[in-house]
């Protein structure tokens, strides 16, 4: 099945940026993977916009609605920003009042104090966005800080979904399913592992694809 105009921006970029590599890499689990995906390197004017567009995208094509958009530091900071932006550019009808926030890993204690930055989020429905879930920690402190600070999580909004199994997991959940089934939330991706899989054939070599498809075998989540 041909994949959505915007996915294959998507991977276009993040391949031709070398933010999505194929060989051997080890992961925070200490699994070694055949690919990885660092959103780290999408760092110039065109790789930003582009890794922002996707998420505006997914956020309009699949998202829940939201009143904030909530980066957690350090990484969510200049995707909240720049994608609140790209929302408003695409409707600015629909996301006149959206607004970004994003906190600080150290509370400040001069001048405005405290650790929220942007849109205060009292009373409001924040959908956060980040890179990528590992293990779930990061998205549990930013649902922490958003509820101590009054807010409803909408949902959660990812560039990437690896659809794999825990490493210490007893059935076939994914990390995103655990969170899925923890908070009840929504949680979306730019795009998974079977895009990347749909999208790279004919792209990257064969083996490439044998070695993904083989770990898909061996480590793929059910959820
Ligand atoms: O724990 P998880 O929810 O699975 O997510 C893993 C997170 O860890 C990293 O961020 P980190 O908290 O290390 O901060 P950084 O953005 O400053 O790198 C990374 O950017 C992910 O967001
Ligand atoms: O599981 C990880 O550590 C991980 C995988 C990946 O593709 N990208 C990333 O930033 N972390």
């Amino acid at each position: 099945m041909e994949l959505p105009q915007y996915k294959q921006d998507f991977l276009r970029a993040a391949l031709d940026g070398g933010a999505l590599r194929f060989g051997s890499f080890e992961l925070k689990s200490k699994r070694t993977s055949p690919y990885f995906f660092n959103a780290g390197d999408f760092y110039t004017g065109a790789l930003h916009g582009a890794i922002t567009d996707a998420y505006a995208h997914t956020i309009v094509a699949k998202g829940p609605e939201f009143d904030v958009i909530f980066g957690p530091a350090y990484k969510g900071i200049p995707l909240a920003a720049s994608v609140v932006y790209a929302l408003w550019k695409m409707d600015r009808g629909r996301f006149q009042s959206a607004a970004y926030s994003y906190d600080r890993k150290e509370a400040k204690t001069h001048g405005e104090g405290g650790n929220i930055v942007g849109s205060p989020l009292a009373g409001k429905r924040v959908l956060i966005i980040d890179d990528v879930v590992s293990a779930g920690t990061a998205k549990r402190l930013a649902i922490d800080t958003i509820r101590a600070a009054g807010g409803t999580v909408a949902g959660i909004v990812v560039a990437l979904d690896r659809q794999e199994t825990l490493p210490e997991g007893v059935d076939k959940t994914s990390a995103i399913g655990q969170l899925r089934k923890e908070y009840q939330i929504p949680i979306i991706a730019i795009v998974k592992l079977d895009d990347i899989i749909a999208g790279m054939k004919g792209v990257i070599s064969d083996n490439d694809i044998s070695q993904i498809e083989g770990y898909r075998a061996k480590f793929g989540a059910t959820d």
